[in-house]
């Protein structure tokens, strides 16, 4: 599938051209912000994850890296072989991995009105476990691009792990929904990412009064909003694979390994 139903692209190997793609996009020079969080066992990650975007990501585009951490000086003790400028966000210590991961919003949000809006054209925010294999290129730029879980691009509506209690924010009815999206890689212009994390973070905030947690954290949220808001682009689980998948035939080529990590994720 290359196209949505609403006439979205799905990014695939062998779907575009990139060489008429970066001349449109020297011709603007776009600046793009990749964000990362890099929080307290998870600085660990970020050697290997910007170094390898170094390599890969968005190559000969204006490029600026947003470390979002709460131990800074460990971030700059880290010796990291990166040429491209790099800015570290001071975040707070959360009181565990749900609300670090849910805070992840509201950070963008903040830093958005703060910072991207002077220095930026778009924002991709991703997971510190992803490590780029293959070229990331300007193709996956769009207003507003979320990218199709590897796990569950072939399963049917049923399936699909949405948030199904109607308590939640994130709640979405059986008889709906179109994908379900990565919470670990999206893009988009810098205003349609501020209105996207300022809508995720209210409902993480109502649910929070209402004392309930979404299923899936943060994603469900994303998802939620991706279905009343939809993706311009969409990136083919390409761009966020990982092994235990295997190698299904229609992935031509991975883009990343995400999930990899050298401790245990405390949920
Ligand atoms: C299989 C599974 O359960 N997947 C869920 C899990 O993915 P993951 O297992 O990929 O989550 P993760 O442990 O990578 O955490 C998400 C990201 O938050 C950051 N981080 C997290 C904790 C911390 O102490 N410090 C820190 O920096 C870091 O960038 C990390 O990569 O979580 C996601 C939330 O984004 C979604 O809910 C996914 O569905
Ligand atoms: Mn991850």
């Amino acid at each position: 599938m290359i196209l949505t139903p609403w006439l979205a692209p799905i990014v695939w190997e062998g779907t575009f051209n990139h060489d008429i793609l970066m001349e449109e996009y020297q011709r603007n020079s776009y600046r793009i912000g990749l964000l990362v969080p890099a929080i307290g066992k998870y600085i660990q990650l970020l050697k290997k994850f910007l170094e390898s975007a170094e390599r890969y990501f968005v190559k000969g585009g204006m490029v600026k890296y947003y470390v979002c951490t709460d131990r800074p000086d460990e971030v700059k003790a880290l010796n990291l072989d990166i040429k491209r400028p790099m800015k570290i966000i001071k975040v707070p210590e959360y009181s565990d991995w749900h609300q670090t991961v849910m805070g992840r919003m509201e950070v963008i949000k903040n830093q958005t009105e703060l910072l991207f809006h002077k220095e930026l054209d778009y924002l991709a925010c991703l997971d510190t476990d992803i490590v780029m294999l293959n070229p990331i290129g300007v193709e996956i730029l769009g207003e507003m691009v979320g990218a199709l879980h590897p796990g569950y691009y072939h399963s049917p509506r049923k399936d699909l792990p949405y948030e199904r209690r109607p308590i939640s924010q994130a709640f979405i009815p059986e008889d709906e929904g179109d994908f379900y999206y990565q919470g670990n890689f999206f893009l988009g212009t810098v205003p349609r990412i501020y209105q996207l994390t300022k809508a995720c973070n209210e409902n993480i905030m109502k649910d929070r009064a209402n004392g309930i947690h979404a299923r899936f954290d943060e994603e469900s949220h994303l998802n939620k909003y991706f279905l009343y808001n939809k993706p311009t682009k969409v990136l083919s689980p390409e761009y966020i694979c990982n092994d235990s998948l295997g190698s299904p035939k229609d992935i031509k080529i991975k883009r990343v390994n995400h999930g990899d990590k050298p401790f245990k994720k405390d949920t």
